[in-house]
């Protein structure tokens, strides 16, 4: 973590005003419990700002005071963000219909000013310090459950959520290292925010006779008590509400800092992409016995929830050792092809067929999570959003045979070191040591690929994994997809917009429109242009070729 302005000052306000406060309440007690006949003295040397009608020192009493409503906004604070955290995680884990009755209450219990729950709540508990403690912690629950049900909403919809969940990685461990470390950054803002807006609220209950009552006192209580004398004793404000000035700006100030210094993009600049090696290794062994297609779909139909298809009925194989293209315009249906073969369709979705087969894996039954992991595995389209941000790259790239192989940490590292140098990371030791957003793009890609590899898939689904590559960046992942191709038995789904590469990397391609497969071309049919669709014929005119305009400018 690196130290910021925000953070030093916050953290310096903090700790000062914590020791000064709790050093207070050890030593200095009796001069603010304790009666005197020195009452109502002016500020002086012994008494810094004088002493209330009892005789008691207003210093010690405002230090006292402090620490009380010091500890209560802490508690409250680890309550609110502890259930507000719990609720907004457990949202996302709920079944669709759950979830969506509880993220409606929650909108409509966030809607009430805090202030106002807590007011009415410390009505209806009573006052007293817990009563006050808990009035305040629910009314702060409903805005950090919100934050946190949006925060892995989002976080839901990523890569390497969709990656954890294929590749079976449990319930809790999703919540403990996918959702929780990438939603540390706002959270810490929240959770400055709530003890900053708890202490204010308590002290503002408090002041109102809702908090803390007489004997007791906190900075709320200390200033209703200063109210009746504020013309003749001015001074017998200031130090509560120096207090309160004092501690909420200092957790405002931490919050920022940790929000700032959380996060690794303004932080970290990614070193340059290191040039791979020209050599190759060599092949694995093949297994070389004639078999049926790795992949087998018949009559897939994908639906929305009210019936209406998506995906109207497509039926296809993919050999071992091949690599299927399927092309055509947005939203033809190729990526919900793909994502039914992996079991990830988006919620509300369904897909039927009468025949989905990887390998002798039969989707259409209930495969465990061990066996869909060893059926396929997928590259996604922006490597940015591929890996989770907050944990190195070591430790997502062996979870999978972490999880599901059953393998030692070291042994996962051993392999996965392999992997990578296979697909020409130089210096795979330092990648394993780095975080994402340490790395290049194309770095970030062959890693995703060498993560796909460790499970040993069957097939392997790529989509369009080089769109949000550069053009160099690009070819050398395309010759990794044709060396996997030349060098095992994997079959290869490969998704794109880009007739000129799959052209080039695919031994079949599927032309798909509005949910149809309308036509299947052999890489020689499509390289000739013996196309028979005019919508194939319209997507290759489409291609842009820099031959067929002549005359335009750079
Ligand atoms: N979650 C969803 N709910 C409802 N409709 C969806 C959903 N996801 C996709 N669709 C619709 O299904 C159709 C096919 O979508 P799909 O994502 O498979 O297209 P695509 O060919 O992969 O497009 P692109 O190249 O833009 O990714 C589109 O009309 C899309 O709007």
């Amino acid at each position: 973590m690196r130290w910021n302005g925000a953070l030093i000052a916050g953290t310096l306000l903090l700790v000062v005003t914590g020791v000064v406060v709790t050093i207070a309440s050890l030593t200095m007690l009796e001069s603010a419990e304790g009666l005197s006949p020195d009452v109502a003295q002016p500020a002086s040397a012994a008494h810094w700002l004088g002493t209330d009608d009892f005789g008691r020192d207003l210093l010690a009493r405002a230090l006292v005071g402090a620490q009380a409503s010091l500890l209560m906004a802490l508690a409250a604070t680890a309550i609110s963000m502890t259930a507000g955290v719990l609720i907004g995680t457990a949202i996302w884990t709920a079944p669709r219909r759950i979830r969506e009755f509880a993220l409606r209450i929650v909108e409509i219990t966030v809607s009430y000013p805090e202030l106002l729950v807590a007011v009415v709540l410390a009505a209806i508990l009573g006052a007293g310090r817990w009563q006050l403690v808990l009035a305040v912690a629910l009314a702060n629950i409903p805005a950090t459950a919100r934050l946190a049900a949006n925060l892995s909403g989002a976080i839901h919809q990523r890569d390497f959520v969709t990656t954890a969940r294929l590749t079976g990685v449990p319930r809790r461990a999703l919540i403990g290292r996918h959702l929780l470390p990438n939603m540390a950054e706002p959270l810490l803002i929240q959770l400055a925010a709530s003890f900053s807006t708890g202490l204010v609220a308590m002290s503002a209950l408090s002041f109102v006779g809702l908090g803390v009552q007489t004997p007791d006192y906190d900075l709320g209580r200390l200033l209703a008590d200063a109210l009746p004398a504020i013309y003749s004793r001015p001074l017998e404000v200031v130090g509560p509400t120096l207090l309160i000035l004092l501690l909420s700006i200092g957790a405002m100030l931490v919050g920022d800092g940790l929000a700032a210094a959380a996060d690794p993009r303004v932080t970290r600049r990614a070193p340059s992409t290191p040039r791979p090696p020209v050599t190759t290794r060599p092949a694995r062994e093949q297994d070389s016995s004639a078999s049926p297609a790795t992949v087998e779909v018949r009559d897939l139909v994908v639906r929305r929830a009210d019936g209406t298809p998506l995906v109207h009925g497509v039926s296809f194989d993919i050999g071992r050792g091949e690599i299927l293209g399927v092309v055509g315009e947005s939203g033809s249906g190729k990526s919900l092809t793909a994502l039914s073969l992996s079991r990830l369709l988006p919620e509300g979705l369904t897909a039927e067929a009468s025949r989905l087969r990887i390998a002798g894996t039969d989707l259409l039954g209930r495969p465990t999570r061990r066996e869909l992991a060893d059926a396929v595995a997928m590259i996604y389209q922006d490597p940015g959003t591929t890996f989770n941000p907050a944990l190195r790259m070591g430790s997502q790239l062996t979870e999978v045979l972490r999880v599901h192989r059953g393998k030692s940490p070291r042994e996962a590292r051993e392999i996965i070191t392999g992997l990578l140098e296979d697909v020409h990371i130089v210096d795979p030791p330092r990648l394993l040591r780095s975080h994402p957003y340490e790395l290049s793009g194309g770095m970030r890609q062959r890693a995703m690929i060498a993560a796909a590899l460790a499970a040993r898939p069957s097939l392997l689904i790529a989509d369009e994994p080089t769109t949000a590559l550069d053009v160099t960046v690009a070819a050398g992942i395309l010759r990794e997809l044709a060396r996997i191709r030349d060098e095992t038995d994997t079959a290869t789904l490969f998704i794109s917009h880009d007739l000129g590469v799959v052209e080039e990397l695919c031994d079949r391609v599927l032309v798909m429109k509005d949910g149809v497969i309308v036509e299947e071309l052999s890489r020689e049919q499509l390289r000739s242009g013996e196309v028979t669709e005019p919508y194939t014929r319209m997507l290759l005119e489409s291609v842009p070729r820099l031959s067929a305009t002549p005359g335009v400018g750079a």
